[in-house]
């Protein structure tokens, strides 16, 4: 093997604006006059990648080849692009070279890929690589700086790092990427303002960025940028290739001027390889192949149109039906040559592993915990409209429930209402509680598999910063409902009896918050999570022993009364309120209740006293805080193959 990486030959880059034509005539005549003024090293090899997966049902089920023989590299020092037209492949090889290929379902893959002649190994790989999502899921109310620096703190390992040096690394990489300006705005996302669509792109760059990857990969990072953005963000992206990073990139219709900025170019097509190389090598190669480049177009829609099938119906498909296959079948009897050309050979010997390869958490369990609560709070405070929407609700339904039980007597008919506002006040709370978290879980979740996919943190201490930042804030903002209903529709004037009251309605919410986790976790997709939600809650509700009396339970669905927290809450609140009351029992009525004691012993709410109601459902909630971090758990486990 060689010992010492050969220069290859670059391009220049230059922004003048000549046309796309002329820029590509000069291009193609520099390509092999320049030599490069930064050092280009070995990064990342494929090959023969064969990448298969079963479709159809029944009869019709069959193989279908995703990637077929697909070989070729990814130097550091270079930004190459993958480019080929709608379908071709691109992501599958994506998946293939990041090792995420896991939410796939079935698939065979064949084939190699190494990194600086090394396979790829798990616990180094994820401070190897780093990944620009399409969309990039990011905290909408943190700033640009507070989520660099999140990803500072967190990514780059405790054992090499100290704080002040992650922080300082955040910032020389905003100032890199040119967000200096913005670095106090928020990040923003569709529904609030904040930083401009570049400006949010290069802060998922600097995301990935901080942790000195030697190899990045960004999913179309200009789709839906104006050209200008588009323009600084990949040379942004270039300038950080120029660092040793091998960057690859998948873009979709590049303009000319943007194009040009990548040094090496691989082109896909049903899944195989249709050109790997410079862009002046590709005109040529076409060229040579009988598809010279067009007067004043641009070379990168001119690939894509030489890749793209005819349609079966349109005027061209006789003549263009084998055009496809046949500059396929070239590359694969001609390209390999070409393709070694550019090709630097990997040295293990000269890929010594860093520092940053050890894995390693970056920050102390404590500080973990810290760092997550506060990057918690400054998401939901900084969400007025949020806090101020849940706490208006929860003022308006006091404000309805008082005023329509208003002072309750100790008539028959006050004692049903007393009886179904303590049925109603647990069921009010848990939906209320419910919805603004599996709203918001989906989207939590999505940027929590790719910070768990990176090793950013533990998942236990995220759970825990969930459970401690979502308590609190539920609690706060349904104590003046909880207050208001109580004195205003008069239950027990004593202390004991309120704060009793007042503790079986907080552990409530601290039920309904896990149960939120719990079933937010179930799925990934909000519309499952949303039809859980509802049929869940209510199957609660009428196994918790007032609609249908626990005598009335079919057997075989008695533990769903004894999994219902209506039934421990409905239970404690009702002995709070009755025992030791009376009521107005006109004479000779029949059906009354003379005494609370007697509403116990009918809606048999005295099986337990108060304290063992709340000891079980403590106990309850203890196992949906166990259950909904095992179903976290195991949503949000990244899915990495890495071994082929
Ligand atoms: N899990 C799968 N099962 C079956 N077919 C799949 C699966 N994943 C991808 N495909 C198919 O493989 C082909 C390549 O898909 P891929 O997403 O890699 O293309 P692409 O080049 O990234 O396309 P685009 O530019 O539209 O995103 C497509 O025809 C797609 O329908």
């Amino acid at each position: 093997m060689d010992s010492k990486p050969a220069p290859i030959e670059l391009q220049t880059s230059t922004t003048s604006t000549t046309t796309a034509h002329e820029a590509t005539k000069r291009d193609s005549t520099s390509s092999t006059s320049t030599s490069p003024t930064h050092a280009i090293t070995p990064g990342l090899e494929w090959s023969n990648i064969r990448l298969t997966v079963p479709v159809g049902r029944g009869k019709n089920k069959h193989e279908r080849t995703l990637l077929e023989g697909v070989t070729g590299y990814a130097h550091r020092g270079e930004m190459t692009a993958i480019l080929g037209p709608s379908g071709a492949g691109k992501t599958s090889l994506t998946n293939v070279l990041t090792g995420r290929i896991g939410g796939m379902g079935k698939y065979t893959l064949e084939g190699e890929v190494t990194f600086q002649g090394r396979e790829r190994e798990e616990k180094s790989w994820k401070n190897t690589v780093g990944y620009v999502e399409q969309f990039d899921l990011m905290y909408d109310s943190l700033t640009v700086e507070e989520t660099i620096t999140f990803s500072a703190l967190t990514r780059l390992p405790a054992h090499t790092f100290t704080k002040a040096q992650k922080i300082a690394r955040a910032k020389s990489v905003i100032d890199m990427l040119g967000l200096s300006k913005c670095r106090d705005t928020n990040v923003g996302s569709q529904n609030k303002r904040g930083v401009s669509g570049g400006e949010r792109k290069r802060t998922a760059v600097g995301v990935e960025l901080v942790t000195f990857p030697k190899l990045l990969f960004l999913d179309e990072p200009t789709s839906g940028l104006d050209s200008h953005s588009a323009y600084s963000v990949i040379s942004n992206v270039r300038d950080i290739s120029r660092q040793g990073v091998a960057v690859l990139c998948t873009i979709h219709q590049p303009a000319y001027e943007l194009f040009r900025m990548f040094d090496k170019v691989i082109l896909i097509a049903n899944g195989r390889t249709a050109f790997h190389g410079t862009i002046p090598d590709a005109i040529q190669w076409f060229t040579n192949l009988g598809f010279p480049l067009p007067e004043g177009s641009n070379a990168a829609d001119h690939f894509i149109s030489l890749l793209t099938e005819p349609a079966p119906n349109s005027a061209e498909f006789e003549k263009e039906k084998d055009k496809v296959e046949n500059i396929l079948k070239a590359w694969e009897e001609r390209g390999a040559e070409l393709q070694n050309l550019g090709r630097l050979k990997s040295n293990t010997a000269l890929a010594p592993q860093d520092a940053t390869d050890r894995p390693g958490f970056g920050l102390s369990y404590v500080e973990e915990l810290y760092w997550l609560l506060r990057r918690n709070y400054t998401q939901q405070i900084r969400d007025r409209t949020t806090l101020i929407a849940s706490f208006s609700q929860n003022v308006f339904m006091g404000l309805i429930l008082s005023f329509s039980f208003y002072r309750l007597g100790n008539a028959q008919q006050d004692l049903m209402s007393r009886l179904g506002l303590l049925f109603f006040i647990p069921i009010n709370i848990s939906f209320s509680v419910f919805f603004p978290i599996i709203t918001l879980l989906p989207l939590i979740n999505g940027i929590l598999i790719r910070e768990r996919r990176t090793g950013a943190y533990r998942i236990s201490t995220f759970y825990l910063a969930r459970l401690l930042t979502e308590i609190p804030l539920a609690l706060i903002t349904r104590l003046i409902f909880f207050v208001l209903v109580y004195w205003v529709c008069n239950f027990q004037a004593t202390a004991r009896a309120f704060f009793i009251y007042l503790g079986v309605n907080f552990l409530t919410v601290v039920y309904s918050v896990c149960m939120g986790l719990f079933i937010g976790s179930t799925s990934r997709k909000l519309q499952v999570v949303q039809a859980i939600t509802p049929a869940s809650n209510v199957i609660f509700i009428l196994f918790a022993g007032f609609l249908l009396p626990t005598s009335n339970i079919p057997p075989w669905f008695i533990w769903l009364h004894w999994l219902s927290y209506g039934n421990y809450v409905f239970a404690s609140l009702g002995q709070n309120e009755f025992i030791g009351r009376t009521y107005a029992c006109p004479e000779g009525a029949v059906g009354c209740f003379p005494r609370g004691e007697d509403v116990i012993r009918a809606y048999d709410l005295g099986r337990f006293g108060i304290g063992a109601n709340v000891g079980l459902f403590c106990c309850l909630i203890a196992a949906t805080v166990v259950a909904g971090f095992l179903m976290l758990k195991r949503l949000t486990r990244p899915q990495l193959r890495l071994k082929i």
